[in-house]
C-alpha cells in the first residue's frame, strides 16, 4: 500500500467506508445535477431527501448517487441536513423515474420530484396526518331543518357508504362546514381510526356470478403476481371489465400485496370507489387531483410504508413509491388523458407497462377501443390479447345507424328523425343522450352582411359564443370579451351564431321537450366541485331525461336507463390533418355509443353525418372495433407512422414565426443521421397561440435507441445554446397531438 494512504486511524475510520460526496437532483428544469459534501455526522443514500444550500437559498434535494468524483477543482458545499433517515424514493421507483427521465428527455430533478407529494416537494416534514373518516350516528334525519337539503344528502350518503373520508365527500360536492354542522348535531361522528376495517368492511352484497364469456376471459388473465405478463383486455362497452378486474385481484392478489388501478380522471367517481370497496373494504384508496396536500401526504406515506393498499388513481399514481406492487391495471387504456400534456410529458400507460416489467408483476390494459399502439403490441405477441365480446348480464350491444343529413332540414344541428327518436325514447320512460363535440353555444359568430367573423386577437382561432354568460371566449387562451348583437366591423345586426355547441343543443331540446329535464355535461357545467357527481346521481335515478354533453359523457359511465344515443355530427375527425384524429374519433363514437342499452332494455345509436358512405363510419355500424383497428393500422403502416416507427416532436415558440422556424432549422442538420427522418420545420396548425408563434419539427426513426441517443445529444446542445430572447423549445416523445 503506498505510504500516502496510511493515515492515523482517528477521525478517518468513517471516511474509509462512507462516501464523502453526493450528487443531488433539484426540482428545477435543469438537465444537470449538483455535487455536495456529506458531513461526517450525516449518512445519506440514493432517493433520500436532503437540505442543501443553493445560491442564497436552502432547497430540498434528492440524492441520486453517493461517492461521486466531482469534476475539476470545485469546492463543494456540504449538505446541511437530511429530512428523514429513509429514502423517500425506494429503489424501483427511483429506477423507474430515471428511466422515464431518459426516455422522455425530461430533466431528472423534475421527474424525481413528481413522485413526491406537494408537501414533501416543498420541504415539509414527512409526518402522517390522520385522514378523517365518517359514519352516521344512530339518529334520524328528521332532526334536520327542512331546508338543509345538502346536509340531508350528506347524511344519506354516509348511511349508504359508511366510512367515506373527508376528501371523498368533498370530491362528491359536500363541504367541510356541512360535515361540521352534522357533527355538531351529533348526527355523524368520526370512524374509529384504529378499526377502519369495521367501518369499511366489505358489504354483504355478493358479487355477480361471472358470465360464461367473462369466465373464459378470466381464465386467460395473467396467472401469477410474481411474473411480468402484459395482457390487453379488449372487452366491448358494457362487457363487465370492471367485474373482471375485481375477480382478478380477488383471486391473485395476496393480503400483504399492493395493487394499482389507473383510471381516467372523470371515471374516478364515488360510485367507482364504492364498487371496489364492496369487495376490498378499506384496502381501497383513491389518488386524484382534488385531494388536499395533507391527504396526498397521508396516502403517499401509506404506499411508501408498504401498506397493502389497492390504489385507484389517475395518471400520476403510476409514479408513487410502491414497495410491494404486485399488479397493475390500466382501465380505458386508450384514453388520451394518460399522456401528460406539459412539463414531464409521460404516458402513464406506457410507464405502467415498464413498471410492471421492473417489478416482475402482471399488467392488464383494458378497453373497448384499445389504442393502436397496444393493439399492435398484441399482434406482435408482446401482450396477450383477451377478447370479451359479449355484454354482461342481460344487455345486448346497441343497434347503430348512420343518418345522412346532407339534404335534411336541421334545427340547431338536429334532424327530424333524431328528434322523433328522442321523443319515442322519452315516451317509453327512458333516457336519451345527445353527444355534441363542442362546448359553448356556437363555435362561430358571423356577420351575414360583411362576412366578418370574430377572432381571438391573440390566437389564430375563432372565438366561441357562450350565451349563458353572454361572452365570446377563446378555447386556446384565456381571452374573453362581452358578446355583442351587432357586427363590430359594419354594425349590421345581421350578426349570428353559426354551428352548434352544447348550449345551443340544450336550448333546442328544452324547447322541444319542455316537460323533460335537459342536463348539460361539459367543462363549463361541471366546473364546480362535485357537480358532475350530482348530475350522475340524477341520471342514475333512472327518471326520463335528456343528457347533452361532450366527450365527458362518453367515458366509462354506466347509465342503465339510457337507451338512445344521438351523435349530432360525426365528421370532425374524418378529414383532420392530425394522423391520430380518425382513431380518436372512432374511439369516442364507439365509447359514446356504448352508453346505450347497458341495462335490460335494448339500445339504439343514431349517428348524424354528411359522409354516410365513408368506410370507417360504415365499419363503425357493425360495432367491430377489432376490424376498425386493423384497418387503421394498415393506414399507419402505409404511412410509416407510429406504432410502426417511433416519433418525437420538437416544438419551438417565439415572438415571431421566423424565430421559431430558425431555431428548428438550426438543429435540423444534427439529425441528418442514417435511420432518422425529419419532417419540417413547419408552422403548427394553430400557428399563433396566446401571441406565441409555434413551429414544429417531427422526427421519426425505426430504431428507438438510436433516436433516444440523438435526442439526448440534441437536448444537451439546446440547453447549452444561448437562445434568442423569448424563444422556448419543447420536446414531446410519443406525442398524442401533432397538430
Ligand atoms: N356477470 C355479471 N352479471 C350481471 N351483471 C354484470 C356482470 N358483470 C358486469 N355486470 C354489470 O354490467 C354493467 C357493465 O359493466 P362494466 O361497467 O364493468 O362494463 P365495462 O366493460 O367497464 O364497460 P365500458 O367499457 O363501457 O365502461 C354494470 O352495470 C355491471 O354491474
Ligand atoms: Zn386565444
Amino acid at each position: 500500500m503506498p505510504l500516502a494512504h496510511i493515515r492515523p486511524l482517528s477521525g478517518y475510520a468513517v471516511t474509509v467506508t462512507r462516501p464523502s460526496t453526493a450528487r443531488i437532483a433539484l426540482n428545477r428544469p435543469l438537465r444537470r445535477l449538483f455535487d455536495y459534501l456529506i458531513p461526517d455526522n450525516l449518512s445519506v443514500s440514493p432517493g433520500q431527501r436532503v437540505k442543501v444550500p443553493f445560491g442564497r437559498q436552502i432547497l430540498t434535494g434528492l440524492v441520486v448517487e453517493t461517492g461521486v468524483t466531482p469534476p475539476g477543482h470545485v469546492t463543494l458545499k456540504p449538505i446541511l441536513d437530511i429530512h428523514e433517515p429513509w429514502p423517500a424514493l425506494p429503489d424501483t421507483t427511483f429506477h423507474l423515474l430515471s428511466w422515464a427521465s431518459d426516455y422522455y428527455q425530461h430533466p431528472l430533478g423534475e421527474c424525481l420530484f413528481t413522485a413526491l407529494p406537494p408537501a414533501l416537494r416543498k420541504g415539509r416534514p414527512s409526518q402522517r396526518k390522520q385522514e378523517e373518516h365518517w359514519v352516521a350516528s344512530d339518529a334520524s334525519a328528521a332532526e334536520l331543518p327542512s331546508n338543509a337539503h345538502r346536509q340531508k344528502q350528506l347524511l344519506n350518503t354516509l348511511q349508504a357508504s359508511p366510512g367515506l373520508s373527508t376528501s371523498e365527500l368533498v370530491q362528491a360536492g359536500f363541504t367541510r362546514s356541512q360535515l361540521r354542522a352534522l357533527q355538531d348535531k351529533a348526527l355523524i361522528h368520526q370512524a374509529d381510526a384504529t378499526t377502519p376495517a369495521q367501518t369499511h368492511s366489505p358489504t354483504a352484497a355478493p358479487p355477480p356470478k361471472l358470465s360464461g364469456a367473462q369466465t373464459t376471459a378470466a381464465e386467460a388473465l395473467p396467472s401469477s403476481t410474481n411474473r411480468f405478463q402484459a395482457a390487453l383486455l379488449y372487452g366491448i362497452t358494457g362487457s363487465g371489465k370492471t367485474e373482471l378486474y375485481l375477480h382478478f385481484l380477488k383471486q391473485k392478489l395476496q393480503e400483504d400485496q399492493q395493487a394499482l388501478i389507473l383510471v381516467p380522471e372523470i371515471n374516478l367517481t364515488p360510485q367507482t370507489l364504492a364498487r371496489f370497496r364492496q369487495y376490498f373494504g378499506s384496502r381501497i384508496v383513491a389518488w386524484h387531483s382534488a385531494l388536499s396536500d395533507g391527504e396526498r401526504l397521508d396516502t403517499w406515506l401509506r404506499i411508501r410504508n408498504g401498506e397493502p393498499v389497492i390504489l385507484i388513481g389517475t395518471r400520476s399514481a403510476v409514479l408513487l413509491p410502491f414497495t410491494n406492487l404486485r399488479s397493475i391495471i390500466v382501465d380505458e387504456e386508450h384514453d388520451s388523458s394518460y399522456k401528460q400534456g406539459d412539463g414531464f410529458r409521460y404516458s402513464a400507460r406506457d410507464v405502467a407497462v415498464y413498471r410492471a416489467h421492473l417489478n416482475c408483476c402482471p399488467v392488464i390494459l383494458g378497453s373497448a377501443t384499445p389504442s393502436l399502439e397496444s393493439w399492435h403490441n398484441a399482434q406482435q405477441g408482446k401482450y396477450s390479447l383477451i377478447r370479451l365480446e359479449q355484454r354482461a348480464g342481460k344487455a345486448k350491444p346497441p343497434e347503430v345507424a348512420l343518418l345522412d343529413i346532407r339534404s335534411r332540414p336541421l334545427e340547431a344541428g338536429l334532424s327530424r328523425p333524431t328528434l322523433s327518436a328522442i321523443r319515442e325514447t322519452l315516451n317509453r320512460g327512458e333516457q336519451a343522450l345527445v353527444f355534441v363535440n363542442r362546448r359553448g353555444f356556437a363555435p362561430i359568430m358571423m356577420c351575414f352582411d360583411c362576412g366578418h367573423m370574430e377572432e381571438c386577437p391573440r390566437c389564430d382561432t375563432r372565438l366561441t359564443y357562450h350565451r349563458r354568460d353572454r361572452a365570446m371566449r377563446c378555447h386556446h387562451c384565456d381571452f374573453q370579451k362581452a358578446a355583442s348583437n351587432h357586427c363590430p366591423k359594419c354594425q349590421s345586426d345581421n350578426f349570428k351564431p353559426v354551428g352548434q355547441g352544447t348550449e345551443r343543443t340544450e336550448d333546442v331540446l328544452a324547447e322541444h321537450f319542455p316537460e323533460t329535464p335537459v342536463v348539460r355535461v361539459d367543462r363549463d357545467s361541471t366546473q364546480r366541485k362535485g357537480s358532475i357527481q350530482s348530475i350522475l346521481e340524477k341520471v342514475n335515478s333512472g327518471a326520463p331525461c335528456i343528457l347533452v354533453g361532450t366527450q365527458m359523457l362518453a367515458k366509462g359511465h354506466d347509465f342503465p336507463n339510457v337507451t338512445l344515443v344521438a351523435v349530432v355530427n360525426a365528421d370532425g375527425g374524418l378529414f383532420s390533418v392530425d394522423f391520430r384524429a380518425p382513431e380518436q374519433m372512432l374511439q369516442t363514437l364507439l365509447q359514446v355509443s356504448g352508453r346505450a342499452g347497458r341495462g335490460a332494455k335494448p339500445g339504439k345509436v343514431l349517428i348524424q353525418t354528411c359522409h354516410s358512405d365513408h368506410p370507417l363510419l360504415r365499419s363503425l355500424c357493425h360495432g367491430n372495433y377489432a376490424q376498425l383497428a386493423e384497418q387503421l393500422l394498415a393506414d399507419r403502416k402505409a404511412g410509416d407512422l407510429p406504432p410502426y416507427r417511433a416519433m418525437t416532436v420538437l416544438r419551438a415558440e417565439s415572438d415571431t414565426m421566423q424565430g421559431s422556424l430558425q431555431l428548428l432549422d438550426s438543429i435540423k442538420p444534427m439529425m441528418a443521421v442514417e435511420g432518422i427522418e425529419t419532417w419540417g420545420p413547419l408552422p403548427a396548425v394553430i400557428a399563433r397561440k396566446a401571441d406565441r408563434h409555434r413551429a414544429q419539427l417531427i422526427v421519426f426513426s425505426n430504431n428507438r435507441k438510436r433516436l433516444n441517443r440523438l435526442l439526448s445529444r440534441l437536448c444537451q446542445h439546446l440547453d447549452q445554446s444561448k437562445l434568442p430572447a423569448n424563444t422556448k423549445w419543447i420536446i414531446d416523445v410519443d406525442p398524442q397531438e401533432t397538430g
